[in-house]
């Protein structure tokens, strides 16, 4: 066993065990349906019915013939992997920080834990506004574009092409998950118009201390939802519904995971549940991951739908503000704090 620095090491019980079950994988969903022009009844409405069914009882499933050229996505696999390779000053020059939290970080936190990785968050529109602050009566915004760095040159316009593959994929999986719910196929379009999504690229590399540490600590993802693009080394693990086992999800060449975000589990009151999941780290190989983070505007006020309440179902969450949740918990990511990082469970009714 190696030896690491203390603020990596996971208690115990969050360790990951040297046995994850393999035999079952979180659903895989053909989305050809989506892709004859006709959109043939039927065949969409099996295709609504088996999303409605992964997102109810898993909150995580795998796509394929999704519509994503597989060159796109290995453009920007490459460059990924040529600017992690770079030396770390070279990498530091793009550094995030507490104001701008786009750019690259190598200290980042999971619930007060130091994940080990490294990072480059891109935001996906140019420019994007945000709360200047976490503090709740600061009223500031702060519009901001990307910091590029010098080296790989590609990398700039393979993320461009890539953003846009993912927000068409990200817009097509919306109107299969409204009409799920049973609302109207364009009904949560609308809260994008200024979408605070963001791309990161993800860098494992290897540790001498897979069994102490993970890559990335047990979270939901706190947005709308998530088009994830594993490469073939494998890692996530997702948290199963009926039990609470972590499940390890097999990398499927060209597949993309989709996961439920927080405000999927508020707008429908909890109907669809986001679910915990993270990453492992092994000792011989790095591994590579690119989650899309489909976000809405700032200004959103997340809250239940009111087509998904009524009296027999009231609304099990109070209002909260997009924009100020997001550079909350931004905050824990970069320190360790004290406390629990902010959750949806806050506004429990
Ligand atoms: O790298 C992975 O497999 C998971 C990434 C993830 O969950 C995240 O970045 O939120
Ligand atoms: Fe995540």
């Amino acid at each position: 066993m190696g030896e690491v620095d203390p603020d990596f090491v996971q208690a115990v019980e969050h360790r990951p065990k040297p046995h994850t079950i393999e035999a079952e994988n979180i659903p895989l969903i053909d989305l050809s349906p989506l892709k004859s022009s006709s959109d043939s009844n039927n065949s969409l409405a099996g295709l609504v019915s088996e999303i409605g069914y992964a997102c109810e009882n898993w909150g995580f499933f795998q796509v394929i013939n999704h519509g994503v050229p597989l060159e796109c996505r290995e453009k920007i696999e490459s460059a990924s992997r040529k600017f992690f390779a770079l030396p770390r000053e070279q990498k530091r020059k793009v550094r995030r920080d507490e104001v701008n939290p786009y750019g690259f970080s190598d200290t980042e936190y999971t619930k007060n834990v130091r994940d080990w990785k490294e990072i480059l968050d891109i935001t996906v529109q140019i420019p994007t506004t945000i709360p200047f602050s976490h503090e709740p009566d600061d009223k500031r915004l702060i519009q901001l574009i990307n910091q590029w760095p010098e080296d790989p040159p590609e990398l700039r316009d393979a993320y461009e092409e890539y953003a846009k593959e993912m927000e068409k994929l990200g817009f097509k999986l919306l109107e299969m998950i409204a009409l799920s719910l049973g609302l109207k196929r364009d009904r949560l379009q609308g809260f994008f118009e200024d979408q605070t999504s963001r791309i990161r690229l993800n860098y494992y590399p290897p540790c001498p201390a897979p069994d102490l540490t993970l890559g990335l600590g047990r979270h939901k993802d706190g947005g709308v939802l998530t088009i994830l693009a594993q490469d073939d080394i494998g890692g996530l693990q997702v948290k199963r519904k009926s039990d609470g086992e972590w499940i390890f999800v097999k990398p499927i060449h060209n597949a993309y995971i989709i996961n439920i975000g927080d405000i999927i589990q508020v707008w429908s009151n909890d109907k669809y549940e986001s679910v915990e999941h993270r990453a492992m780290v092994n000792s011989e190989k790095a591994r590579f991951s690119i989650p899309f983070f489909f976000n809405p505007a700032h200004y959103t006020w997340v809250e239940p739908l009111e087509e998904l309440t009524n009296d027999q179902n009231k609304p099990k969450y109070k209002v909260y503000n997009w924009g100020k949740f997001r550079a909350t918990r931004n905050q824990g990511n970069f320190k360790k704090l004290a406390v629990e990082n902010i959750q949806i469970s806050w506004f429990k009714t």
